[in-house]
């Protein structure tokens, strides 16, 4: 990948956020996805979350970003009690994630697939946008101005601006997709299985655009992948999940020698040569 950071990034940066979740338990009928979990993400981390399939981790996930009320348990933002809050407001606050399938308008370019990550901050109503004056306007224009300069520059876009998402290669949609999220310039990312489906170079570019996310943009990113190498190379900090309970937290080296992670990752359909590979010769 040729991803070099320009220099203009993000001019004005809100400070890294810090998510913490207490006790957080989900129910689908008789199934717990979630059973007590708590884990913290440290401001300007990257922090993985990792388990076999059907672990819980989705579940985590939107309950966190809000698309999920759980049965109990907090959802902390620097400290603020979320747990209640709808996941658009939670955006204003600034947490802004990615989905594990690609969400962009395939039919709309890249940039108007980008601009519409910020529309969750534009303070414009109805009748403004309607006809496109005063207010509605200036916002517009300084808008695709920050754009253009921050996100689209910062993630080397510039070339496929005008071009229909739909006929993208799948790596580019991904970063597409970050990019929308970047648009409403976040404390904290979370990047649902940002690397699924893509292959080696793809992944290598995707790793380092989160790793100059968090050290450019001063971002906290929290990511749920199972790419192990990934994530192993990335991340401050993974927490790993099985049967909806949390069985390790600490540093890449400390899970990757934990007997109950490579238990679980041995009892999983998966092989566990390919999930941990330094673990499992
Ligand atoms: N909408 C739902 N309705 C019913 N059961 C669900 C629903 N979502 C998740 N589950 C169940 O909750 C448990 C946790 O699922 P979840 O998707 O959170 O795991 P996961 O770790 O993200 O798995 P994967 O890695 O396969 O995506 C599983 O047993 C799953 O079948």
């Amino acid at each position: 990948m040729a991803l070099s950071p320009s220099s203009s990034a993000a001019p004005t940066r809100p400070p890294a956020a810090r998510l913490d979740v207490e006790g957080l338990s989900l129910q689908f009928g008789g199934v717990k996805a979630l059973d007590g979990v708590s884990l913290s993400v440290a401001p300007g981390s990257i922090t993985a979350l990792i388990g076999p399939n059907g672990a819980g981790k989705t579940s985590a996930f939107n309950a966190m970003s809000g698309f999920y009320q759980p049965k109990a348990g907090k959802v902390l933002l620097d400290g603020q009690d979320i747990t209640h809050v709808p996941a658009r407001d939670r955006a204003k606050l600034g947490l802004a994630r990615t989905f594990q399938n690609i969400a962009l308008f395939r039919g709309m370019t890249v940039l108007d697939n980008i601009k519409l990550g910020r529309h969750a901050h534009l303070e414009t109503n109805v009748f403004d946008a309607f006809l496109y004056w005063g207010r509605a306007r200036r916002e517009e224009m300084q808008l695709r101005a920050e754009i253009e300069r921050d996100v689209i520059d910062f993630l080397e876009l510039d070339h496929i601006r005008n071009v229909p998402v739909a006929i993208l290669p799948y790596g580019l949609q991904k970063k597409v997709e970050l990019a929308r999220a970047l648009a409403m310039r976040p404390r904290i990312l979370m990047l649902d299985e940002p690397v699924a489906g893509m292959n080696r170079e793809e992944t290598e570019d995707m790793a380092r655009a989160i790793l100059d996310v968090r050290d450019e943009w001063g971002v906290t990113v929290l990511l749920v992948e199972h790419d192990m190498g990934m994530v192993m190379d990335i991340s401050d900090h993974v927490c790993v999940l099985n049967f909806g309970r949390r069985i390790a937290a600490g540093t890449p080296a400390d899970v990757r020698a934990n007997p109950d992670v490579i238990k679980a990752y041995l009892g999983s359909s998966g092989d566990p040569r390919k999930v941990l590979p330094e673990v499992v010769a």
